[in-house]
């Protein structure tokens, strides 16, 4: 469970994220849509705990991000905008490491990977260097160590990023499969197609502002659009940055 309360964040002459408020309940998919540079990484990152908010709150599973940040970190997986792969480590490599930082080892550890390995379809490069991976392939070792530890919150900043369209689809079943579990998902997208496949609640975001939030339904109906498309952009203003 995310609560997120009136983040603002400013570097320098910058105001990347003004105000933003919602939340993303377990058991539910919420994307946070809007187009380019309109605040969504950064407000990722507070959540992450990498960066600090200059004002504002907000709690995963009611811890305060600000006051508990090691704990926060326990309770989130995160597939960050930057992946960050290890190219001289193979993809179970990848998953093992982080799973050690969190803590697991062992015939724990091992089952955790083969059940990851399984999951993300990565026999055949499980025991590759991530070195030339593919973007399919880096984004399923980037998730793979994002899930080790079995989080109750997983964030992810536009994960189908470049991905073709068998990839696409594999991250899509992913994330239904961790909703039918009973996690909070949160996800960062430009891309509405996305967002309206994946989506329970969307949270539309635009110049550092959450500037509608709802169900697709509610969206529709709150800016009497038939279209979904039509809701966003009407939300936001224009059409400029999104993409279908
Ligand atoms: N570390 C930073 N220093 C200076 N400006 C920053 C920094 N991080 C983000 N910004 C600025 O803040 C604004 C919001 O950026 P952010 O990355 O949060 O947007 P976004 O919605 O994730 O966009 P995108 O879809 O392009 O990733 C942008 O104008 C960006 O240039």
């Amino acid at each position: 469970m995310i609560e997120v309360s009136h983040l603002h964040k400013r570097f320098g002459a910058v105001t990347a994220v003004e105000d933003v408020s919602f939340s993303a309940a377990d058991g539910v998919v919420t994307g946070l849509l809007g187009p380019n540079g309109a605040g969504k990484t950064t407000t990722l990152r507070m959540l992450y705990t990498l960066i600090r908010p200059d004002k504002g709150t907000a709690r995963v599973d009611g811890l305060d991000v600000a006051e508990r940040p090691m704990d926060v970190r326990r309770a989130i997986g995160v597939l960050p905008d930057a992946r960050g792969i290890y190219p001289r480590l193979t993809a179970r490599e990848h998953a093992r490491y982080a799973g050690e930082l969190h803590g697991l080892s062992g015939a724990a550890l091992d089952k955790r990977v083969d059940e990851l390995v399984d999951l993300l379809d990565m026999k055949d490069i499980a025991h590759r260097r991530a070195e030339g991976f593919s973007q399919g392939e880096r984004m399923k070792v980037a998730l793979a160590r994002a899930l080790v530890h079995a989080p109750r919150n997983v964030l992810l900043d536009e994960p189908t990023n470049g991905l073709d369209v068998m990839s696409t689809r594999a991250v899509r079943t992913i994330i239904r499969r961790l909703k039918a579990e009973g996690h909070c998902v949160l996800f960062s997208s430009h891309v509405m197609q996305e967002v309206t496949a994946l989506c329970d609640r969307i949270v539309v975001v635009a110049r550092g502002r959450v500037v509608a939030e709802g169900t697709p339904d509610e969206l529709r109906a709150r800016t009497g659009k038939e279209s979904l498309e039509e809701a966003f952009i009407s939300a936001i203003g224009t059409d400029q940055g999104l993409m279908q």
